[in-house]
């Protein structure tokens, strides 16, 4: 038998995992090593394996018989997370001669925000895992945020909604002039044609995200009247607004008239007044002097209420002071305020998560919901609203309180009164504030609440920054299946 890899006397650090990984191409997590995960679990020659699985699945019996192994599920173990920072990746696999002693040293009640599968492996096996290593799928990472935050003391909120009064431009008057040259006194009507009025026009974009820089009332130019010598007003230019794409345009009695869903579509809004004629337009054999002329048509005057149909890619709901702003500013530049009152945020805020293959996902801070939020109680129903237009939802629970199963209930009751529609989102939990010791022992109960929903649960201390990685790794999930769907939706059309 091989001698079995000995704890270095260098680092006798509790949460050293030994951890190769070839990051060019296809990585390769060659992890063979052992560690003393916890605190008191000190045993001589313990040997621990610790794979790590992306979501390309690699099925362990190709390696060694499953059947000699012992499975354990639990939940969550921190200090591999923080050992093995800037990996992404699904499950942990943990193969250790000393399954019982890592049992009663308590190790595996450490929270682990991914399923996480334990293996007894004998002593004839482990040569096998010796030289074993992993062929695993490269997945996106989000990057760190490495820019400062912005120390403007405006922060701004996302507008999505907005009331409008939108007005096309007149026409211009047409001209009454009768042509009076010394050598041709009579010349005739010259009166030119006024110019036609600007149209109010919406063109859908990448480059907006919010509609903050919508005034209440738009109005396009007015044409420029006719002169004489037969010159024709001009016609003024359009009012060209833009807004992100996904923006729709509602009648006054909420009617849809409009949905610019890709990039470059353009919603007339309000058409200008045509441009009145000119003297001229009106001379006929029996009168060659018409001394009349058109005024140019009114525009049109008409009002709409503007939505954004997704403000982002993934809402952050829960109870106030549940720390949804916390975890926000935790993971993207976005800056809402926190403090230790509840409805501190009062309109949505949208960070940006950027991952490595270029990909950004936008999360939104939404306002706190309150029981009977779809009653409109505590604003309710603007804030309902705001959830409709994400494409999945992130319930952030405050684990300190006790029993945090019950806002989840309340938040999904409320979701579900006000449509039913919006539980069947992709979705995942959050339990929040893990730092805090009243937590730990909330969590089980929270756990057999969200186990029996069938939601992922993500224990995660949003203030420390802890439990972080693995929720921006299902984010992109949430994110990259919601696209899917999107695009299977729209070739269903
Ligand atoms: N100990 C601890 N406190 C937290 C954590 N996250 C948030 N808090 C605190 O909880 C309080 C509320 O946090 P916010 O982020 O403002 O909560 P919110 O959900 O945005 O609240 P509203 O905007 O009112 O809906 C603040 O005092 C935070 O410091 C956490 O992980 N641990
Ligand atoms: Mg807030």
């Amino acid at each position: 038998m091989n001698a079995p890899i000995r704890r270095d006397s260098a680092s006798n650090s509790d949460s050293s995992v030994r951890l190769r990984l070839r990051t060019r191409g296809w990585p390769l997590y060659n992890s063979n090593g052992y560690r003393s995960l916890e605190k008191g679990f000190e045993l001589d020659e313990a040997i621990t394996f610790t794979f790590v699985r992306s979501p390309l699945r690699i099925e362990c019996k190709d390696i060694v018989d499953q059947q000699d192994f012992t499975r354990l599920h639990c939940p969550y173990v921190q200090d591999l997370l923080n050992q093995l920072e800037n990996s992404i990746f699904e499950e942990v696999h943990f193969f250790s001669r000393y399954m019982e002693e890592m049992k009663s040293a308590n190790f595996f009640k450490r929270c682990l925000p991914f399923s996480c599968t334990v293996f007894k492996f004998t002593e004839k096996q482990y040569h096998a895992f010796r030289s074993m290593s992993m062929m695993v799928a490269d997945v996106p990472k989000p990057i760190p945020i490495r820019k400062n935050k912005s120390k403007f003391n405006k922060v701004k909120p996302i507008v999505d909604f907005r009331s409008v009064k939108v007005q096309g431009g007149k026409g211009g008057d047409g001209c009454i002039s009768l042509r009076r040259l010394c050598k041709n006194p009579l010349g005739g009507p010259d009166g030119g044609d006024g110019g036609n009025g600007g149209h109010v026009t919406f063109k859908a974009t990448s480059n907006k995200t919010s509609l903050e820089h919508i005034s209440s009332v738009l109005k396009a130019e007015d044409g420029e009247k006719g002169i004489n010598r037969d010159c024709h007003g001009k016609n003024a230019e359009h009012l060209v607004v833009e807004v992100p794409i996904g923006t729709m345009f509602k009648s006054t009695v909420g009617e849809i008239l409009a949905d610019l869903n890709e990039d470059g579509a353009v919603f007339i809004a309000a058409r200008g007044g045509a441009g009145g004629k000119g003297n001229h337009y009106f001379a006929t054999d029996v009168n060659q002097a018409p001394e009349i002329a058109e005024y140019g048509a009114a525009g049109e005057e008409l009002s709409y209420t503007i939505e954004i149909r997704t403000i982002a890619h993934v809402g952050l709901i829960g109870l106030p002071n549940a720390g949804k702003s916390t975890f926000l500013r935790a993971i993207s530049r976005a800056r809402p305020k926190v403090a230790p009152y509840p409805f501190t945020t009062l309109q949505p805020h949208v960070g940006v998560v950027k991952y490595d293959d270029l990909q950004q996902v936008t999360v939104a801070d939404i306002p706190g919901l309150v029981a009977g939020a779809h009653r409109n109680r505590g604003l309710g129903i603007s804030f309902l609203r705001h959830i409709e237009r994400c494409l999945c939802l992130l319930y952030v629970v405050d684990t300190s309180l006790p029993e945090p199963w019950q806002q989840l209930e309340v938040l999904r009751y409320e979701l579900g009164q006000y449509d039913k529609n919006l539980l069947e989102k992709p979705s995942g939990v959050l339990a929040n504030k893990m730092d805090l010791v009243q937590s730990k022992e909330n969590l089980n109960e929270l756990e057999l609440y969200v186990n029996n929903i069938n939601l992922p649960l993500f224990p995660v201390s949003a203030q420390e920054g802890v439990g972080i990685l693995p929720i921006l790794h299902y984010v992109r999930k949430l994110y990259d299946v919601s696209c899917m769907k999107e695009e299977s939706d729209e070739k269903g059309e």
